[in-house]
């Protein structure tokens, strides 16, 4: 049997085959701030990361929805901040849903997100978000179903930090060879022509529309040995990021500063254009860490 501890903020599912595998979510934005695999951290969480519901986490997998980045166009969604607010709004536990793999469940709707910021957007509807801790992976998955009458539109994303025990410098991002990307930072668009995508200075880049068949992986330099793995569902978007030097220099709560030697975020998510889901419709999607 599985174990699970549950306090006023987190819940912690810990493997039935070996205590060392675990996942630990903060209700507050149903944020997986920490998965152990056999012992060793999977994910990176800044020190200086609040979990306290002051600010969303600097860390773990922040969950992106209904907007991703700062929404200028969308009548609704550009009153909203960076990123939304479900990893701003308190998730409410709904329980073990599944004993084998174990896997625990939240919920968001419009009656338990953030009051302050749930008032810009004027829907009802249901996320049901699962965490299923394998003994050799993690599954986040999210059914969003519009409960209103009419149409809404969205972006969701899970904004995952990896947490690169090996420096950055002697890891790659392999699948994205040949994709159309855009950069946040430029605001160009251009074709990735690398195989192996490193990491040596600021990044900030969208890939659009990869094939979901295509798994992209963080691999080591010199031995091409895995470091992480992602199989994505109804995903086609990915976004990598790492600050750098100056950007995280200028984040309050990111530490240690030095700590983007130990980071890369690879978000899958649906963010070349907004999903429009109809009234009484469901939409699902997943990411499976392996
Ligand atoms: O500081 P935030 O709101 O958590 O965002 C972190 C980063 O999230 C990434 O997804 C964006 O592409 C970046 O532009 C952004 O800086």
């Amino acid at each position: 049997m599985a174990s699970i501890k549950e306090t006023s903020s987190i819940v912690t599912l810990t493997h039935p085959d070996n205590k060392e595998t675990s996942v630990t979510i903060l209700k507050y934005g149903a944020t997986v701030y920490s998965w152990k695999r056999e012992g060793v951290e999977q994910l990176w969480l800044s020190s200086a990361a609040k979990l306290d519901g002051s600010k969303p986490v600097r860390g773990g997998i922040p969950l992106v929805f209904p907007a991703f980045g700062k929404n200028t166009t969308d009548k609704y969604l550009k009153d909203l901040p960076q990123h939304g607010f479900a990893r701003n709004s308190n998730w409410t536990f709904k329980g073990i849903v599944r004993s084998y793999p174990p896997t625990v469940q939240f919920e968001l709707n419009e009656g338990n997100a953030n009051r302050e910021l749930i008032k810009a957007w004027p829907y009802k509807f249901t996320i049901l978000y699962n965490i299923e801790l394998g003994y050799d992976h993690l599954k986040t998955s999210v059914d969003i179903r519009n409960e209103s009458d009419v149409p809404f539109d969205f972006n969701w994303l899970f904004h995952t930090y990896y947490n690169i025990q090996d420096s950055i410098e002697n890891v790659y991002v392999h699948g994205l060879e040949n994709q159309a990307t855009h950069d946040n930072i430029t605001g160009k668009a251009a074709v990735e022509k690398n195989a192996e995508v490193i990491i040596d200075r600021e990044v900030d880049r969208r890939y659009l529309n990869v094939d979901v068949k295509e798994n992209i992986t963080i691999l080591n330099k010199k031995t091409n040995q895995l470091v992480h793995g992602l199989i994505r569902e109804n995903l086609s978007d990915a976004v990598v990021w790492n600050p750098w030097i100056k950007k995280s220099a200028g984040m309050g709560d990111f530490e240690p500063k030095d700590g983007y030697k130990n980071m890369l975020c690879v978000e899958p998510g649906h963010i070349h254009d907004l999903v429009t889901l109809r009234a009484k419709q469901k939409w699902s999607a997943s990411q499976y860490m392996y």
